[in-house]
């Protein structure tokens, strides 16, 4: 069977494969970096909203509410205890040489009542007696080392401490001390007063907002000593031992309020700082940009984990697209698109390299140009549509005739030109005489008749030094000999 079209092969010339690559990596390049900006973008805007409802909402409003708790339980007693030191029935029972030990046993009893405190205290500069409300709880000296917070109470500037220490009067459990020096109208020192506070209830009440809150609650004095979490009644840590939080402790001390932040390990914590000067403590409230910040990032992995799934199928898409456009244009660029046979270009170009295998191979060959007759009339009598068809019909009758490896296409108009290889001219002269005759045979409908086709053709065979025109135009020759001896038959160039 003739080949009259071969299909254009899968491989792509270089410059096609590198258009295509580059456009592969320009494509692949653009999509990933709008997506991971887009991407990024959001989990930074996600990331600083959560960082902002953390700082500006849930660090201020967890820190008001503890604080105000806190007031009742610290602020409170240090009211009691300083209106205690200011006491005149105190002054005056002690400047009556402190006679019946029942009297300020009961005012004791009475005050830790009322009060709901956990124990009220006087000691005595005068008789170095500990009153409780029980009675005298011992005498106070300078060489037992658990009374030594009285002589630091002596000895301070300041009118008050705040101590935690164990509590003797209450079977050794941790408290809170509210020590507040007693001085006479004369500015005398009289001795220590005050009350004390189970710490129990406020390294409960750290704990449950620190768990309802999810926030790290605590207290730390002047120093920077952590006095009370809600983990451990007593920390012995100062925040100047806390990683990362170490390097702003002096900056946090200094500036007593306001909200700070500093990285560990585990990313950002964010702290806000408020100090209570009656009980000269700072409320720490810590949280961490944590789980929310997790979620974020775990939506940001998904995103860019999609990123990549879409920029690959993009790139297959494209790459399957640009490969399907790029055969239709071959097909498009080879193919004439009446007949369906190889155009005049293909043939040229796939005829050079036929051409030269058989001119090496010492093979002969032969071009065959044939041209339907009175064509014009057919256009005339039936129509341009017909003739359409009808070069159609022709085409594919061409196309089925016998002859393997040979080349078919049209010329132009009504022409059609063949390379027959393996060919002398006696051989080409009979592939012609069979075409010509075929086209005889065949019955070709036209305008609901049949009617009589013929095709005149010019037959060149190469000659040393041919080149596929030369062959041509003297196959053209001897086809214009054919038409003007009658039409319908083949000639042989000379
Ligand atoms: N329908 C149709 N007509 C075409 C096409 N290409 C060329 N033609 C027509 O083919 C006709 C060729 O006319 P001529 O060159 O005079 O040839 P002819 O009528 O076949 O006469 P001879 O070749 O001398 O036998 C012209 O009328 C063209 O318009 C085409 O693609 N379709």
């Amino acid at each position: 069977m003739m080949r009259a079209f071969r299909e254009p092969t899968g491989a792509a010339p270089m410059d096609t494969l590198l258009q295509r690559r580059r456009l592969t990596v320009i494509l692949s390049l653009l999509l990933s970096i709008s997506f991971a900006a887009v991407s990024l973008i959001s989990y930074q805007a996600s990331r600083s909203t959560i960082q902002v409802a953390l700082v500006e909402k849930e660090l201020p409003l967890t820190s008001n509410a503890i604080y105000a708790e806190l007031q009742k339980d610290l602020i409170r007693p240090y009211f009691i205890s300083s209106m205690m030191a200011t006491n005149t029935f105190l002054h005056d029972w002690v400047a009556s040489g402190e006679k019946d030990p029942d009297i300020v046993s009961r005012y004791l009893r009475e005050t830790k009542l009322k009060y709901q405190v956990f124990t009220s205290f006087f000691v005595s500069e005068a008789t170095r007696n500990y009153y409780y409300p029980d009675g005298i709880l011992k005498k106070i000296s300078a060489s037992v080392p658990v009374d030594k917070w009285y002589f630091r109470v002596q000895q301070m500037p300041e009118s008050y401490e705040i101590n935690i220490d164990y509590d003797a009067a209450n079977n050794n459990s941790l408290a809170i001390f509210m020590n507040f020096r007693v001085l006479d109208r004369t500015g005398k020192y009289l001795g220590a007063t005050g009350v004390g506070l189970s710490m129990d209830r406020l390294h409960r009440l750290l704990g449950e907002y620190g768990g309802r809150y999810q926030k790290n609650i605590f207290l730390v004095d002047a120093q920077g000593r952590i006095r009370l979490t809600g983990s451990h009644p007593a920390s012995q840590r100062s925040i100047q031992q806390v990683p990362g939080l170490r390097d702003i402790a002096a900056k946090v001390l200094q500036a007593r309020n306001g909200t700070f932040q500093y990285r560990t390990a585990d990313g950002i914590t964010f702290l806000n700082v408020r100090y209570m000067p009656e009980v000269r403590l700072f409320l720490f409230v810590e949280g961490q940009e944590g789980e929310a910040v997790a979620k974020v990032r775990q939506a940001l992995y998904l995103n860019l984990a999609i990123c990549v799934v879409i920029v690959l199928l993009t790139i297959v898409l494209t790459d399957l697209t640009v490969r399907r456009f790029r055969k239709r244009l071959e097909v498009m660029a080879t193919v004439d698109h009446l007949t369906g046979l190889m155009n005049r270009q293909a043939f040229e170009l796939i005829s050079e390299r036929v051409m030269a295998d058989s001119v090496q191979a010492g093979e002969p060959f032969a071009v065959v140009l044939a041209d339907l007759d009175y064509f014009k009339q057919i256009n005339d009598r039936f129509g341009h549509l017909a003739g359409d068809h009808l070069l159609r019909e022709v085409g594919a009758l061409l196309q089925a005739a016998e002859r393997d490896a040979d080349l078919l296409c049209r010329w132009g108009g009504e022409e059609f030109l063949l390379l027959l290889r393996h060919c002398d001219a006696a051989e080409a002269e009979r592939v012609a005489e069979a075409l010509r005759r075929r086209l005889l045979g065949h019955a070709f409908m036209l305008g609901g008749r049949r009617e009589r086709i013929t095709m005149s053709m010019g037959v060149a065979t190469w000659r040393k030094g041919d080149s596929l025109q030369s062959m041509i135009d003297r196959a053209d020759k001897a086809l214009y000999v054919a038409k003007d001896t009658g039409r319908n038959r083949v000639n042989i160039a000379v």
